[in-house]
C-alpha cells in the first residue's frame, strides 16, 4: 500500500487561516504585527524564500519588510540594520536570511537581534530553551516538521526517531523536540557508519541531508513516518532528501517536496511573528 501524503499545503492553509484570525484579533487591539527580513547580497535562491515570506505575510494581514544590503555590506552595518530593527515599534519578528556572505560573522549576528524578536529561534537564548526545553521559540522548519509528525496522530511516546543531518538549523533542533516527545532518538550525520541499519530501525525518520534521492526506499522501515526536508535544485527542479517514488510505497506517510516541509516553514514563521507581537500585549 502506498503511503498517506502530508501535505504542507493544506495544513498551512488551515494554519493560516488561525493566523489570520489572531492577526485580526491583535488588529482590533491597535497592534499589527511586522516581520522584517534582511537579505544580504543577491543570492537567487535566498530572493525566493524571501518573496515567499513576504506573501505569506500579506496573505495573514501581517506588514512585512525586506531589507535588501548589498554584498559588500560590512559587519558593523548589518549590526547596526538589526539595532534598528530591535528598536522599531512596527517591527515584532528579525530574520536575517543565512548563510550571509563569507567575510560576514553569522553568530554575531544573530546575537544582536533581541531574542523576543528572533522568529527563527536561532538566537543562543533560544537555543538554550530548546536544549532544555522550556518556553522559548522554536525554530520554523523544525516546529512545521513536528506539526506534520503530529497529525498523524501516531502516539511518539518511546517510538525510534532518527534524524539525518546535525545541523543548527534544523537536525539539532528536530532531534530536542523529538526528545520531547518521549522518542529515542539517534543522529545520524556523514561520518556515520551503517547509516542504513539506523534509518531502518525509524519508526519516524527526519532527512536533513541536502542531497537529492539521498534515503532510498530500502532504508526505510514499512510504516515509518518519513520527512523531507531536503530542498535541492535538480535541472530546475526542486527535490527532497527522499527518493519520493520509491520511498512512497514502504512508508505510512510521507511529506512531499515542493509543497510539505518548506510550506510548513513559512507558516511557522508566521506563526511565530504573531506569537512574538501577542507576547508583546500581554
Ligand atoms: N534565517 C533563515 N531562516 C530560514 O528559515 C531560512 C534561511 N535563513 N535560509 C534559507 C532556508 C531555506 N528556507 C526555506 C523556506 C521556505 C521554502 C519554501 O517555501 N519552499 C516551498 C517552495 C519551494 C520552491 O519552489 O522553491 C516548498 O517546499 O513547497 C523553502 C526553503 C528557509 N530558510
Amino acid at each position: 500500500m502506498s503511503a498517506q501524503v502530508l501535505s504542507g499545503k493544506t495544513m498551512s492553509e488551515s494554519l493560516r487561516l488561525e493566523i489570520a484570525s489572531r492577526v485580526t484579533a491583535l488588529k482590533e487591539r491597535g497592534l499589527t504585527p511586522g516581520l522584517a527580513v534582511i537579505l544580504v547580497g543577491n543570492d537567487p535562491a535566498s530572493e525566493i524564500y524571501v518573496r515567499n515570506k513576504g506573501n505569506g505575510c500579506t496573505e495573514v494581514g501581517m506588514y512585512s519588510r525586506t531589507i535588501n544590503m548589498p554584498a559588500e555590506t560590512t559587519q558593523e552595518e548589518l549590526e547596526a540594520a538589526i539595532e534598528e530593527l530591535n528598536a522599531d515599534s512596527a517591527i515584532h519578528g528579525i530574520l536575517v536570511q543565512l548563510p550571509l556572505p563569507k567575510h560576514l560573522d553569522e553568530q554575531a549576528a544573530l546575537a544582536k537581534i533581541l531574542p523576543e524578536k528572533d522568529v527563527d529561534g536561532f538566537h543562543l537564548i533560544n537555543a538554550g530553551h530548546m536544549l532544555t526545553g522550556t518556553e522559548g521559540v522554536v525554530a520554523c522548519t523544525p516546529r512545521g516538521a513536528l506539526h506534520m509528525i503530529k497529525s498523524t496522530g501516531v502516539n511518539l511516546s518511546g517510538k525510534e526517531a532518527v534524524v539525518i543531518g546535525r545541523s543548527n538549523i534544523v537536525g539539532k533542533p528536530m532531534a530536542m523536540l523529538l526528545l520531547k516527545e518521549n522518542c529515542t532518538v539517534a543522529m545520524c550525520h556523514s561520518r556515520t557508519q551503517n547509516l542504513a541499519e539506523h534509518t531502518r530501525r525509524a519508526d519516524i525518520l527526519v532527512a536533513a541531508v541536502g542531497k537529492a534521492g539521498f534515503v532510498t526506499a530500502d532504508m526505510v522501515k514499512p510504516g515509518a513516518i518519513v520527512i523531507d526536508v531536503g530542498i535541492n535544485r535538480v535541472d530546475g527542479k526542486v527535490k527532497g532528501d527522499v527518493d519520493y517514488d520509491a520511498v512512497k510505497e514502504v512508508a505510512g506517510w510521507i511529506t512531499p517536496v515542493p509543497g510539505g516541509v518548506g510550506k510548513m516553514t513559512i507558516t511557522m514563521l508566521l506563526m511565530n511573528t504573531v506569537e512574538a507581537a501577542e507576547r508583546m500585549l500581554k
